[in-house]
């Protein structure tokens, strides 16, 4: 039976990577597959991941109908076994509700890779309906993690260094690396704790730093 599986972890938790493993390891037994992908960091038509690997993919616009490119592919003769779709928190509800019908009405196997949720820690409505919609939802097991150890569960943004709230929904943007320059618009995971209170590694190092004795040491952070 066909599965639409969903992979799901915080930014920088090995999801792309994932996605290309499983193709490989698929078409390495000779099964014929396509790979989606939506705003990659890398650039469009392109699936990347941080460990240097990259392969083409077919970019997924707004419109673009998944339904109708499976079927046009397979009346004019051609093969689809599987469907690898990377960056998918940013497909609509309906191209989500498209990759469920492929499964159960054409037999193939969908493989969805994406974050759940947004800088605001809200869900995007593609991984809200991959949630809904999914025969399996699998937690990445490579842990990120947040500054201070713990397991990073959200996904936090920061415009000059500054973790914000507000802003638009989609902006591609990468996760800092340590003793690099915050760039315009950054990313950072954090754990639950320290996303709600805004307490990012740059932030929680200045409060580190002010000379004054803290009142009730570091536990404060
Ligand atoms: N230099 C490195 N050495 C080993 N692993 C790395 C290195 N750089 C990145 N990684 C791994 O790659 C992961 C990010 O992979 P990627 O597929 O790009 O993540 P995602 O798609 O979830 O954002 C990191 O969590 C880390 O485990
Ligand atoms: C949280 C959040 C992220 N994004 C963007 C930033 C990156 O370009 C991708 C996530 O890619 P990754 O492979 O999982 O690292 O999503 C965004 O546009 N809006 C957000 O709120």
């Amino acid at each position: 039976m066909a599965e639409l599986q969903f992979f799901t972890g915080t930014m920088d938790s090995g999801k792309s990577t994932l996605a290309l493993q499983t193709n490989h390891n698929h078409a390495a037994r000779g099964r014929s597959g396509r790979i989606f992908t939506s705003h990659d960091r890398a650039g469009a038509a392109t699936l990347s991941s941080r460990l240097g690997l990259q392969h083409e993919a077919i970019e997924v616009p707004e419109d673009f109908d998944f339904w109708k490119y499976v079927v046009g592919a397979l009346t004019r003769g051609g093969r689809v076994d599987y469907l690898i779709c990377d960056e998918a928190q940013f497909y609509t509800p309906a191209q989500i509700e498209q990759l469920a019908r492929i499964v159960d009405e054409l037999q193939i196997d969908v493989f969805a890779f994406g974050i759940l949720t947004d800088f605001r820690s809200l869900m995007f409505p593609g991984s809200a309906r991959l949630v809904e919609l999914a025969d399996r939802m699998n937690v990445l097991q490579v842990e990120a993690l947040c500054w201070c150890g713990k397991r990073a569960t959200h996904n936090a943004r920061t415009v000059n260094g500054v973790m914000v709230t507000e802003g638009e929904v989609i902006v591609v943007g990468d996760v800092e690396q340590q003793g690099e320059e915050p760039p315009d618009v950054g990313y950072e995971v954090l754990c639950r704790q320290h996303h709600r209170r805004g307490l990012t590694a740059g932030r929680a190092r200045a409060v580190s730093m002010i000379g004054e004795p803290l009142p009730f040491g570091d536990s404060r952070l």
